[in-house]
Protein backbone atom coordinates (compact mmCIF):
# COMPACT_ATOMS: atom_id res chain seq x y z
CA UNK A 1 0.00 0.00 0.00
CA UNK A 2 1.22 3.34 -0.65
CA UNK A 3 2.02 6.13 2.19
CA UNK A 4 -1.30 8.34 1.13
CA UNK A 5 -3.36 5.51 1.58
CA UNK A 6 -2.06 3.90 4.99
CA UNK A 7 -1.67 7.51 6.09
CA UNK A 8 -5.33 8.20 5.62
CA UNK A 9 -6.63 5.26 6.99
CA UNK A 10 -5.08 6.19 10.11
CA UNK A 11 -6.50 9.30 10.02
CA UNK A 12 -2.97 11.07 9.68
CA UNK A 13 -2.52 13.80 7.38
CA UNK A 14 0.40 14.39 4.96
CA UNK A 15 1.57 16.60 2.87
CA UNK A 16 4.20 15.20 -0.06
CA UNK A 17 5.87 17.93 -1.65
CA UNK A 18 8.44 17.97 -4.12
CA UNK A 19 11.74 17.81 -2.18
CA UNK A 20 13.65 18.67 0.65
CA UNK A 21 13.18 22.55 0.13
CA UNK A 22 9.92 22.58 -0.29
CA UNK A 23 9.52 20.77 2.27
CA UNK A 24 11.64 22.80 4.76
CA UNK A 25 9.59 26.17 3.64
CA UNK A 26 5.73 24.69 4.52
CA UNK A 27 6.70 23.29 7.52
CA UNK A 28 8.40 26.45 8.45
CA UNK A 29 5.30 28.46 7.41
CA UNK A 30 2.71 25.87 9.44
CA UNK A 31 5.07 25.89 12.64
CA UNK A 32 5.34 29.91 12.40
CA UNK A 33 1.34 30.22 11.48
CA UNK A 34 0.52 27.91 14.88
CA UNK A 35 2.75 29.90 17.07
CA UNK A 36 1.85 33.13 15.95
CA UNK A 37 -1.78 31.71 16.34
CA UNK A 38 -1.06 30.72 19.88
CA UNK A 39 0.97 33.68 20.68
CA UNK A 40 -2.50 36.18 19.83
CA UNK A 41 -4.75 33.43 21.75
CA UNK A 42 -2.37 33.58 25.24
CA UNK A 43 0.68 35.57 24.84
CA UNK A 44 3.29 32.93 25.23
CA UNK A 45 3.67 29.71 22.62
CA UNK A 46 5.89 26.59 23.15
CA UNK A 47 7.99 24.82 20.49
CA UNK A 48 9.93 21.74 20.93
CA UNK A 49 12.38 20.72 17.95
CA UNK A 50 14.42 17.56 16.99
CA UNK A 51 17.52 17.56 15.81
CA UNK A 52 19.69 15.57 14.05
CA UNK A 53 21.08 16.54 10.33
CA UNK A 54 17.65 16.64 8.14
CA UNK A 55 15.47 19.85 9.85
CA UNK A 56 18.56 22.31 9.14
CA UNK A 57 16.96 23.40 5.64
CA UNK A 58 13.83 23.71 7.98
CA UNK A 59 15.43 25.41 10.85
CA UNK A 60 17.29 28.08 8.11
CA UNK A 61 13.90 28.89 6.95
CA UNK A 62 11.98 29.49 10.27
CA UNK A 63 14.68 31.76 11.18
CA UNK A 64 13.90 33.81 8.38
CA UNK A 65 10.11 34.29 9.24
CA UNK A 66 8.22 36.89 11.98
CA UNK A 67 7.83 35.69 15.09
CA UNK A 68 8.36 37.43 18.63
CA UNK A 69 10.90 35.23 20.06
CA UNK A 70 10.74 36.48 22.56
CA UNK A 71 7.53 35.31 23.77
CA UNK A 72 8.38 31.86 22.61
CA UNK A 73 9.23 29.01 24.70
CA UNK A 74 11.60 26.37 22.61
CA UNK A 75 12.96 23.36 24.07
CA UNK A 76 14.14 20.14 21.78
CA UNK A 77 12.56 16.78 21.73
CA UNK A 78 15.89 15.09 22.35
CA UNK A 79 19.59 15.76 22.65
CA UNK A 80 22.89 13.59 22.89
CA UNK A 81 24.53 14.18 26.59
CA UNK A 82 27.12 16.83 25.29
CA UNK A 83 27.97 20.32 25.51
CA UNK A 84 26.53 23.09 23.13
CA UNK A 85 29.88 23.54 21.16
CA UNK A 86 30.07 19.88 20.97
CA UNK A 87 29.66 18.52 16.94
CA UNK A 88 26.69 16.04 17.66
CA UNK A 89 24.92 18.79 19.89
CA UNK A 90 21.01 19.30 18.38
CA UNK A 91 21.22 22.83 20.55
CA UNK A 92 24.24 23.34 18.77
CA UNK A 93 22.30 22.47 15.16
CA UNK A 94 19.77 25.29 16.47
CA UNK A 95 22.47 27.91 17.29
CA UNK A 96 23.63 27.63 13.89
CA UNK A 97 20.52 27.45 12.01
CA UNK A 98 17.95 29.24 14.16
CA UNK A 99 20.60 31.68 16.70
CA UNK A 100 16.84 33.34 17.65
CA UNK A 101 15.96 30.07 19.86
CA UNK A 102 19.01 30.39 22.12
CA UNK A 103 19.34 34.33 21.85
CA UNK A 104 15.88 35.67 22.14
CA UNK A 105 13.60 32.61 23.28
CA UNK A 106 12.73 31.19 26.07
CA UNK A 107 15.11 28.28 25.82
CA UNK A 108 15.57 25.60 27.69
CA UNK A 109 18.12 23.23 26.83
CA UNK A 110 17.93 19.19 27.28
CA UNK A 111 21.64 19.46 28.72
CA UNK A 112 22.19 20.77 31.34
CA UNK A 113 25.70 19.45 32.38
CA UNK A 114 25.27 17.95 35.90
CA UNK A 115 24.75 14.11 35.01
CA UNK A 116 22.32 12.48 32.39
CA UNK A 117 19.68 11.65 34.82
CA UNK A 118 19.96 14.68 36.58
CA UNK A 119 19.50 16.44 33.68
CA UNK A 120 16.37 14.67 33.39
CA UNK A 121 15.04 15.58 36.33
CA UNK A 122 15.76 19.20 36.12
CA UNK A 123 13.95 19.13 32.44
CA UNK A 124 11.15 17.41 34.11
CA UNK A 125 10.09 19.90 36.59
CA UNK A 126 10.92 22.63 34.30
CA UNK A 127 8.75 21.48 31.15
CA UNK A 128 5.84 20.40 33.75
CA UNK A 129 4.94 24.29 33.44
CA UNK A 130 5.11 24.66 30.06
CA UNK A 131 2.57 21.60 28.80
CA UNK A 132 0.89 21.61 26.92
CA UNK A 133 3.30 22.43 24.29
CA UNK A 134 1.78 24.29 20.90
CA UNK A 135 3.80 22.58 18.25
CA UNK A 136 5.83 19.48 18.21
CA UNK A 137 8.03 18.86 15.34
CA UNK A 138 9.86 15.34 15.39
CA UNK A 139 11.97 13.51 13.45
CA UNK A 140 12.72 9.82 12.50
CA UNK A 141 15.31 7.77 11.93
CA UNK A 142 15.83 5.04 9.45
CA UNK A 143 15.29 2.62 12.14
CA UNK A 144 11.78 4.00 13.22
CA UNK A 145 13.34 5.78 16.17
CA UNK A 146 11.76 9.42 17.13
CA UNK A 147 13.27 12.02 19.82
CA UNK A 148 15.80 9.73 21.34
CA UNK A 149 13.45 6.55 21.84
CA UNK A 150 15.25 3.32 19.94
CA UNK A 151 13.50 0.41 18.87
CA UNK A 152 14.21 -1.98 21.49
CA UNK A 153 16.04 -0.20 24.08
CA UNK A 154 14.67 -0.95 27.77
CA UNK A 155 11.20 0.51 29.20
CA UNK A 156 10.36 1.73 25.51
CA UNK A 157 6.89 0.99 25.50
CA UNK A 158 6.52 3.19 29.00
CA UNK A 159 8.57 5.87 27.46
CA UNK A 160 6.38 5.76 24.59
CA UNK A 161 3.21 6.08 26.64
CA UNK A 162 0.35 9.06 26.92
CA UNK A 163 0.88 8.72 31.18
CA UNK A 164 4.69 7.63 31.07
CA UNK A 165 6.25 8.36 34.60
CA UNK A 166 8.97 10.85 33.41
CA UNK A 167 8.70 13.80 30.91
CA UNK A 168 12.16 13.79 30.53
CA UNK A 169 14.38 10.17 30.24
CA UNK A 170 17.90 9.91 30.66
CA UNK A 171 18.44 7.40 27.83
CA UNK A 172 21.74 5.06 28.72
CA UNK A 173 24.35 4.65 25.83
CA UNK A 174 23.49 2.04 24.00
CA UNK A 175 25.09 0.19 20.47
CA UNK A 176 27.51 2.62 19.99
CA UNK A 177 25.42 5.68 20.79
CA UNK A 178 26.77 8.01 23.79
CA UNK A 179 24.27 8.97 26.70
CA UNK A 180 21.12 11.03 25.78
CA UNK A 181 18.01 12.71 26.99
CA UNK A 182 14.87 12.27 25.65
CA UNK A 183 11.15 13.79 25.85
CA UNK A 184 8.36 11.04 26.65
CA UNK A 185 5.37 9.99 24.63
CA UNK A 186 3.70 11.84 27.52
CA UNK A 187 5.36 15.18 26.83
CA UNK A 188 5.16 14.68 23.52
CA UNK A 189 1.78 14.04 23.08
CA UNK A 190 0.49 17.05 24.42
CA UNK A 191 1.22 19.17 21.51
CA UNK A 192 -1.62 20.56 20.09
CA UNK A 193 0.53 20.34 16.70
CA UNK A 194 2.50 17.58 15.92
CA UNK A 195 4.16 17.17 13.02
CA UNK A 196 6.45 14.56 11.50
CA UNK A 197 8.95 15.15 8.57
CA UNK A 198 10.91 12.51 6.78
CA UNK A 199 12.41 12.50 3.19
CA UNK A 200 13.68 9.71 1.52
CA UNK A 201 13.05 6.79 0.72
CA UNK A 202 14.71 4.38 3.33
CA UNK A 203 12.16 6.54 5.92
CA UNK A 204 9.11 6.67 3.43
CA UNK A 205 9.50 2.59 3.52
CA UNK A 206 10.14 2.74 7.62
CA UNK A 207 7.18 4.63 7.79
CA UNK A 208 4.66 2.66 5.64
CA UNK A 209 6.06 -0.47 7.54
CA UNK A 210 5.15 1.39 10.62
CA UNK A 211 1.73 2.22 9.48
CA UNK A 212 0.94 -1.33 8.19
CA UNK A 213 2.02 -2.89 11.59
CA UNK A 214 1.69 -1.19 14.94
CA UNK A 215 3.57 -4.41 16.56
CA UNK A 216 6.57 -4.03 14.08
CA UNK A 217 8.34 -2.47 17.74
CA UNK A 218 9.27 0.88 15.66
CA UNK A 219 9.26 3.86 18.01
CA UNK A 220 7.80 5.96 15.32
CA UNK A 221 4.14 3.50 15.35
CA UNK A 222 3.11 5.43 19.02
CA UNK A 223 2.53 9.14 17.23
CA UNK A 224 0.91 7.86 14.26
CA UNK A 225 -2.24 9.39 14.95
CA UNK A 226 -4.61 12.01 15.07
CA UNK A 227 -3.44 15.55 15.25
CA UNK A 228 -0.13 14.10 13.60
CA UNK A 229 0.42 15.90 10.12
CA UNK A 230 3.42 14.28 8.05
CA UNK A 231 5.48 16.25 6.00
CA UNK A 232 7.41 13.97 3.20
CA UNK A 233 9.46 14.94 0.55
CA UNK A 234 11.65 12.80 -2.15
CA UNK A 235 15.41 12.88 -1.54
CA UNK A 236 17.06 16.26 -2.87
O1 LIG B 1 19.19 11.04 16.56
C1 LIG B 1 18.37 11.71 16.02
O2 LIG B 1 17.80 11.27 14.86
C2 LIG B 1 16.51 11.66 14.46
C3 LIG B 1 16.52 11.58 12.95
O3 LIG B 1 17.54 12.45 12.46
P1 LIG B 1 17.66 12.79 10.93
O4 LIG B 1 18.79 13.73 10.77
O5 LIG B 1 17.84 11.50 10.21
O6 LIG B 1 16.35 13.44 10.56
C4 LIG B 1 16.12 13.05 14.96
O7 LIG B 1 14.76 13.27 14.74
C5 LIG B 1 16.50 13.21 16.41
O8 LIG B 1 16.09 14.47 16.91
C6 LIG B 1 18.00 13.05 16.50
O9 LIG B 1 18.52 13.35 17.77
Amino acid sequence: MTLATLACASGVGLFQTAGPDELAAQLANRVAAALNTALAERGVASLALSGGRSPEPFLRHLATLPLDWARIRVTLVDERWVPVEHPDSNAGLLRRCLPQALETAQWMPLYQGISPQADAEQVDLHLAGWLPLDVVVLGMGNDGHTASLFPGMPGLAQALAVDAPQLCLAIPAQAGRAERLSLSGRALRTAGLQLLAISGDDKRRTLIRALESRDAGLPISAFLAPPLDIYYSPPG
